[in-house]
């Protein structure tokens, strides 16, 4: 199966940044819509402004990102940013994930949709913990692509021997986790070296700059199109229309969470476990041939099935298992509670919403030395741990590693309705 150039998402990249405080993200993020040039005069001027003001020597790319960083917090609790920008050969969506604050939880929420993570590394100062931490979360996250982008390479005149000692450490690193994809650019995004365009600092550097990986780096692949998952969103049966022509109607409106699906093909519902065929798909502007991942339409099915919300439909030789103790790592991210054993909690899957209790802690891991604590009795904020959880009614899922959205889940708590935590299925 090709996936078809005409995808929604083919031709969108979405990426991360994660790095320590000052190491240069908001500066990198500027210079990106800046070369690219995806801002807007009036920001332009306001920020050129700002750093006349300031005294500064350079237009201060940093506070583009921090000013729309500004904005975008405003009176809102998540701390992700999304900016968006195009070139002619792709668009782009960064989840820019604050350095400083909660760095765990704002980067599982900033990673856990992304294509790919740019992990940034400050020349003079090498690897740090943090960067550990983030390349661990990035795998934990199965995030396929990851870039260190080795920055400030001007404060270290441009040396080669400084890039290969970071890039031979991480590689090292690297090697006990399990990273599809990983490349090495050294950057200066004060300067602009090797961002958009390669740089004559860097001589000894034969590969892309950042933004030509990142318009290439191939992605279509990464998508799951071999397992039909279908978590049903919306039964559509407007049964009380005057119009005769949809008195019978009914379609299955949902988001494909993976492999491909056609009319023709032969389908099972779950729970039920009854087998249809499909007749007809249709897309926004009309009938589609064929629907992947992650397009979002709506199925009809030749027999009548009573089909609910947060039911599944996938092929009859190819199910998800349908569990109701759940094995998953998660990353709890609340501050006003801590998850412990007998913790009761809403559990939202696909578009299936359960309620579930912590059965078990088996243990939680330190991101930093990756050490498995079996003695601890709670997860607190930030924490990573694998639990297995008990859910009233059974889930049907996969293992996180072959399906992002059919192995990943969030935890709800009921009282304040805000989300506490982030989980990853093993099954
Ligand atoms: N010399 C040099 N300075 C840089 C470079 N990139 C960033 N800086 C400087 O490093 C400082 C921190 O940069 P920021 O972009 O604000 O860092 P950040 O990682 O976004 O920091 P937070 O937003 O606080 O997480 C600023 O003074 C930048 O001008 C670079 O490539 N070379």
């Amino acid at each position: 199966m090709s996936a078809a150039p005409t995808s929604p998402r083919m031709d969108i990249l979405r990426f991360a940044t994660a790095g320590s405080v000052d190491d240069g993200k908001s500066t990198l993020i500027g210079r990106l819509l800046y070369d690219s040039k995806s801002i807007f005069e009036d920001q332009l001027e306001a920020v050129e402004k700002t750093s006349a003001d300031r005294g500064e020597e350079y237009t201060n790319l940093a506070l583009l990102t921090d000013g729309l960083r500004a904005e975008r917090e405003q009176g809102i609790t998540i701390d992700v940013a999304y900016r968006y920008f195009a070139t002619p050969r792709r668009k782009f969506i960064i989840a820019d994930t604050p350095g400083h604050t909660q760095y765990t939880r704002n980067m599982v929420t900033g990673a856990s949709t992304a294509d790919l993570a740019i992990i940034l590394v400050d020349a003079r100062k090498g690897i740090l913990e943090q960067s550990r931490r983030h390349a661990f979360l990035t795998t934990l996250l199965r995030v396929p692509h990851l870039v260190v982008a080795v920055n400030k390479m001007d404060l270290v005149d441009y040396s080669k021997d400084v890039f290969e000692a970071i890039k031979d450490e991480f590689t090292e690193f690297a090697s006990k986790l399990q990273i599809g994809d990983l490349t090495f650019i050294p950057i200066s995004a004060l300067n602009g070296d090797n961002v958009v365009e390669r740089s004559v600092n860097t001589p000894w550097y034969d590969g892309s700059s950042l933004l030509h990986h990142l318009e290439h780096v191939h992605i279509a692949s990464d998508r799951n199109l071999v397992d039909v998952r279908f978590p049903v969103q919306y039964v559509i049966r407007p049964y009380k229309s005057t119009d005769p022509a949809l008195h019978d109607y009914r379609g299955y409106a949902g988001q494909v969470a993976g492999g491909v699906l056609k009319p023709g093909d032969e389908v099972m519902h779950l729970p039920s476990g009854l087998t249809t065929t499909i007749t007809q798909i249709e897309g926004p502007n009309g009938a589609v041939s064929e629907a992947y991942a992650p397009m979002s339409v709506t199925l009809r099915l030749a027999d009548e099935i009573d089909i609910s919300r947060g039911d599944m439909i996938c092929r009859p030789n190819n199910q998800p298992k349908a569990v109701q103790d759940i094995d998953a790592m998660v990353c709890w991210m609340n501050d006003t509670r801590t998850l412990t054993p007998r913790s009761k909690l809403v559990l939202k899957h696909t578009t299936r919403t359960a309620r579930a209790m912590v059965k078990d802690l088996h243990y939680q891991l330190d991101v930093n030395t990756l050490h498995r604590n079996e003695d601890a009795t709670e997860l607190k904020l930030n924490e990573i741990g694998r639990i297995t959880l008990r859910v009233t009614q059974p889930l049907f899922v996969d293992d996180y590693g072959r399906n992002r959205l059919t192995g990943g889940f969030i935890l709800i708590d009921e009282a304040t309705n805000s989300t506490v935590a982030a989980g990853m299925i093993t099954v």
